[in-house]
């Protein structure tokens, strides 16, 4: 590697350059006869080349060997990573879901990133193009020389447990928790533990789009996820030894592996806007009422893949972060409802404002569509009686939902095998006795 530091530059959707030697880029066009450094010229297309230049994606790769090096791909197997969530192996409930922290390997066994990927939940199927897939990972192992690339969509990874060492073909990244990153399609990494810590997270697949920062309407110019604050890597690469590496693809929601016999992190220098990047969670500017009444969530959103109809979304990446609670007059936590939209949550550290127990760091609940949920019984007595100071809410945690207009199906393993599911949530709700009274 020819730097061993994580460099990054700062913002949004722009149209970075990077060199990691100079003059690697080729002046004044893409293509030229030779390359500088007798680099490959590659590019690689986040959108069809005649989507308009506001959502057009693309990057230009210049590169010690092309993608294209490698054997033919051979089908390999990944049974708990699931992309088409039509079939009978998939299961619908309406019924309110929790889990408990989702296991980390054992020690006795080695997992790396991409064999303890685990799908939870989903709808839709890459073919088409639409959908989206949860999933958890879980590993205690490096992944060595092997890189993995997801022919099906983009991958917004929320480290829980431990942070994630991730070389790209764009440059390296350091990904803790409370940090997410998103790894676009097509994009080859591999994930690294740091310091050999095993870990743990989740992950939001969308299929069709890539995400993009919420409108802001009337909040103006600035809030909420700032542009400046994301961080995309600068090019690195890494010398070449002539070993052999494997290159995975998740392809239409099959597994497949091809050999070659160079790195594929060997990317000199690099210009264009289809990059990956990362996101400090606690970078977010939260906006909410100084007045009175709890604010819908939407308020929260730091990313969104947006369906073609105007403000609904295939996923929303919402967070809720620590912040001051000052309405007046108002319940101030989450309030009960039943939402169009679905509702998959996570826990990243402390605790979650809308419930006192059974949500855990690693853990996730499911709330689907029409289905009722809100506050625990102890949580809607106990802030039906608070005093309504201006009070912290929710230091030192950090919860997170993926937000779906579409209708979520579980998997086998998230329903069944992964053991975590806890029969008794519904319970939660049980003692929110009758209090009416007329006089
Ligand atoms: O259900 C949840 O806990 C998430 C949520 C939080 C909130 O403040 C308002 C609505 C909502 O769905
Ligand atoms: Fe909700």
């Amino acid at each position: 590697m020819s730097t061993d530091s994580y460099s990054y530059l700062e913002g949004f959707g722009n149209h970075f350059t990077s060199e990691a030697l100079k003059d690697a880029l080729p002046k004044g066009q893409n293509t030229p006869q030779k390359c500088p450094y007798n680099l490959y010229a590659e590019q690689l297309s986040g959108t069809a080349f005649t989507a308009p230049r506001s959502h057009n994606q693309r990057s230009w790769l210049y590169r010690i060997r092309p993608s294209v090096v490698h054997t033919p791909f051979e089908p390999t197997t990944h049974d708990l990573l699931v992309s088409h969530f039509g079939g009978d192996q998939c299961i619908v409930t309406p019924s309110q879901l929790r889990w408990s922290p989702f296991d980390l390997p054992n020690d006795s066994e080695k997992v790396n990133f991409v064999e303890g990927l685990k799908t939870v939940a989903g709808a839709g199927e890459p073919s088409c193009r639409t959908g989206l897939a949860i999933h958890i990972y879980a590993a205690n192992t490096d992944m060595n020389q092997s890189a993995f690339y997801n022919s099906d969509g983009d991958m917004l990874i929320v480290p829980q447990h431990n942070a994630l060492d991730i070389t790209t073909e764009f440059g390296k990244l350091l990904v803790r928790p409370n940090e997410i990153c998103v790894i676009q399609r097509g994009i080859r990494f591999s994930v690294n533990l740091v310091k050999g810590e095993p870990i743990r997270g989740y992950i939001l697949e969308v299929f069709g789009e890539h995400f993009e920062l919420p409108d802001l309407g009337p909040i103006g110019a600035n809030g909420l996820a700032n542009p400046r604050d994301f961080l995309t890597p600068v090019a690195a690469y890494v010398e070449q030894d002539n070993t052999p590496w494997h290159i995975l693809t998740k392809f239409n929601g099959k597994m497949f592996a091809a050999t070659q016999q160079h790195c594929p992190f060997d990317v000199v220098a690099w210009h264009g806007n289809y990059a990956p990047y990362k996101y400090d969670l606690a970078k977010f500017c939260v906006i909410n009422t100084v007045s009175y009444d709890h604010i819908d969530p939407s308020i929260f959103t730091v990313l969104t893949a947006k369906s073609t109809t105007p403000g609904v979304a295939i996923a929303d990446f919402v967070i809720f972060p620590p912040r001051w609670a000052v309405a007046e007059n108002t319940f101030r936590p989450p309030y009960f409802h039943r939402n169009c939209m679905s509702e998959f949550m996570g826990l990243i550290l402390g605790d979650y404002e809308g419930k006192t127990g059974g949500f855990l760091p690693g853990g996730g609940s499911l709330h689907s569509a029409m289905t009722p949920h809100g506050p625990d019984a102890k949580v809607f007595d106990m802030a039906s009686e608070a005093e309504l100071t201006p009070v912290r809410v929710a230091e030192n945690t950090q919860a997170f939902m993926f937000e779906t207009s579409l209708m979520l199906s579980t998997t086998q393993w998230g329903l069944k095998t992964c053991g975590k599911v806890q029969e008794d949530y519904y319970k939660a709700w049980m003692n929110l006795e009758n209090k009416f009274r007329k006089d």
